[in-house]
């Protein structure tokens, strides 16, 4: 992580704990928001204003929170206006690095050669982890917002005055619902595998497989009516949390994250669920299967021999 500007090389992805053994999750520092006249959104400071070329995602294809803007950009007509950069899903002891495997990009924007660069650019003094997604600024050099939520939220509709942004992700008649449907989901499953991961206590591990497959059982039974999303006929922004955590799980959180009670093969409901979206236009661009079981099977802490199962082959 960077500690006033200077990388410090003890990295690896086991954040904070609690006194039990439990992962805890850092919060993300840059939290600006792309607007459509520039004024300042709910966070941070205004002077971002929507306009085609300006901004870049820099994400990784492992990273299910760099996903859903991946996703986001997809689904919301974005592709020309926002570019992409995506890193090695191969962890260095410097974190996220630019080219040197199939698929991930050189920093042609930056000429960097580590993530972390750009976070040294943006805030010489950054203290934290220099995690992706990174919305950057072209225009100012800067990081717009490091916070996939918020990411997500601006690109529904801050461009709509430049394309036709389509349905919206986050229609006021369902805000509430799909804030709390939000919380429950991120603390239960799409962080809630991961505390299962990187748990350091029995406890805290079998306390997080429960959180995971008791809410997985919740979702088969809440499709079980034949509903297309979850909140009906209209797909929105908890679809998209949703979806990046269940394409990883076969993958990855099955075997390395040890969630293991049975695949999302096995719940037909939620797997039918898993590949309506994938066949949504432009969602199969942002997963890449290779990619991800490359990234979290390179996590030393979990996996020190490197070993990358050979399957499952398909999703
Ligand atoms: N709150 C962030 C979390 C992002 C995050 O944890 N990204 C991970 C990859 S999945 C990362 O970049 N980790 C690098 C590190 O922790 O040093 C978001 O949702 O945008």
């Amino acid at each position: 992580m960077l500690v006033n500007g200077v990388w410090k090389e003890n990295w690896q992805p086991v954040q904070a704990q609690d006194g039990e053994g439990r992962f805890l999750r850092q919060s993300s520092a840059f939290r600006h928001w792309v607007t459509p006249d520039g004024a300042p959104g709910p966070t941070g400071r205004g002077g971002f204003r929507a306009e085609p070329g300006r901004y870049h995602l820099y994400v990784a294809y492992i990273c299910p929170w760099a996903s859903r803007t991946l996703m986001v950009r997809e689904l919301k007509g974005l592709r020309e206006l926002i570019g992409v950069t995506a890193v090695n899903p191969r962890l260095t002891d410097q974190g996220w690095r630019f080219g040197g495997y199939p698929g991930a990009d050189e920093d042609r924007l930056n000429g960097a050669r580590y993530l972390h660069e750009l976070y040294t650019r943006a805030d010489p003094s950054y203290t934290g982890r220099a995690t992706v997604p990174v919305l950057w600024d072209n225009q100012t050099g800067t990081i717009v917002n490091n916070e996939s939520a918020d990411i997500v939220r601006m690109l529904n509709r801050a461009f709509s005055g430049w394309v036709d942004q389509g349905p919206d992700l986050y229609p006021p008649d369902l805000a509430d619902a799909i804030d709390a449907l939000n919380a429950e989901l991120y603390e239960n499953l799409n962080n809630g595998v991961y505390q299962a991961g990187f748990a350091t206590t029995q406890q805290a591990y079998e306390e997080a497989y429960h959180k995971v497959f008791t809410t997985l059982d919740r979702l088969e039974a809440r499709l079980a009516d034949g509903r297309t999303y979850l909140f009906g006929d209209r797909l929105t922004e908890t679809d998209i949390r949703l979806f990046v955590t269940l394409v990883r799980f076969d993958a990855a959180y099955h075997g390395l994250f040890k969630c293991n009670r049975n695949t999302l093969k096995a719940m037909p409901g939620l797997h039918a669920y898993l590949h309506r979206i994938l066949a949504l236009e432009g969602v199969a661009r942002t997963v890449d299967l290779d990619h991800i079981k490359a990234g979290y099977y390179s996590i030393k802490a979990l996996n020190p021999g490197g070993i990358v199962p050979v399957g499952p082959g398909d999703l």
